[in-house]
């Protein structure tokens, strides 16, 4: 159990947000009234099991975070707020140098997936202790195809064995250093956390995490964000695993 732990969250949200195509960064928009990455943090913030949150904004948009998201809304569990990188891998990277000496269990997540509950971040930390890393997702309802450049199809993998991959991703913390350190020395590149940890060679288990728990990415998203937020309010005891979608 979590209990005697010391728990971590990064933050992502240091984006560029190309795909939303909003000029702004997507984390900021407002759902309800309230930007996305406000949101996203209070989950945390809120969570009996969190100890510490580290938020990784865009250097140009740190003290706005700290004004505006922060300050504002009353969070009281982020330590520190720290500069992004390129890639969404350097982001997190710079989360986990300012991580606490006390840190056990470290959780990774993006700013832009405000639909977390609580029983993932229970589940996640508890993954972490049982298995040393483990990530939070579903399986995939579509047919997936692998493509080669001209868009012929290579092949159709079992969709019984494919699952979207979500947030929050869930690490002994000396475990992710060692992925990070690893890929950092071998300059590997992933799109998510547990990938680093698979390269290093340690088993990542997967945790059956929530349809609703998106990541907002393109205009389309804020559609379903809109009707995800009026169910979860409405509905208070929805566990997210029956498919609202
Ligand atoms: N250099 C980066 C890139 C991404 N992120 C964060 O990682 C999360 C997941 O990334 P994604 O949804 O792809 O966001 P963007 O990179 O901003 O989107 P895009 O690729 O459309 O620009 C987001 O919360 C984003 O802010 C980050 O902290 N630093
Ligand atoms: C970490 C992640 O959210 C898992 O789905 C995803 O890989 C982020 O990738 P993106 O390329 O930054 O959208």
């Amino acid at each position: 159990m979590y209990k005697g732990n010391f728990v971590s969250v990064i933050i992502a949200s240091a984006g560029m947000s190309n795909r939303m195509g909003s000029g702004i960064n997507k984390q900021f928009i407002l759902i309800d009234n309230k930007p996305i990455l406000a949101h996203t943090i209070e989950k945390f913030d809120k969570s009996k099991f969190i100890d510490e949150i580290i938020v990784v904004a865009r250097a140009t948009e740190i003290d706005y975070c700290k004004k505006e998201i922060i300050k504002k809304y009353g969070f009281t569990k982020v330590t520190k707020i720290v500069k992004g990188g390129k890639e969404r891998q350097d982001s997190i990277y710079n989360g986990i140098l300012a991580l606490s000496d006390k840190s056990d269990i470290v959780l990774t997540h993006d700013g832009a997936r405000p639909f977390l509950r609580e029983e993932l971040i229970l589940k996640g930390i508890n993954g972490a202790i049982e298995f040393g890393a483990c990530v939070i997702g579903v399986p995939v309802k579509d047919t997936i195809k692998v493509v080669n450049e001209n868009n012929q199809v290579h092949h159709t993998p079992n969709r019984a064995l494919l699952w979207a991959a979500q947030t929050p991703q869930c690490f002994k913390t000396d475990i992710l250093k060692k992925g990070y350190e690893y890929a950092s020395k071998e300059s590997i590149v992933a799109t998510d956390d547990s990938s680093l940890v698979e390269k290093y060679g340690h088993p990542v288990k997967m945790i059956m995490g929530s349809y609703d728990n998106i990541k907002i990415t393109t205009p389309d998203d804020l559609i379903i964000a809109e009707s995800i937020f009026k169910n979860m309010n409405l509905n208070e005891n929805n566990d997210g695993f029956g498919g609202i979608l």
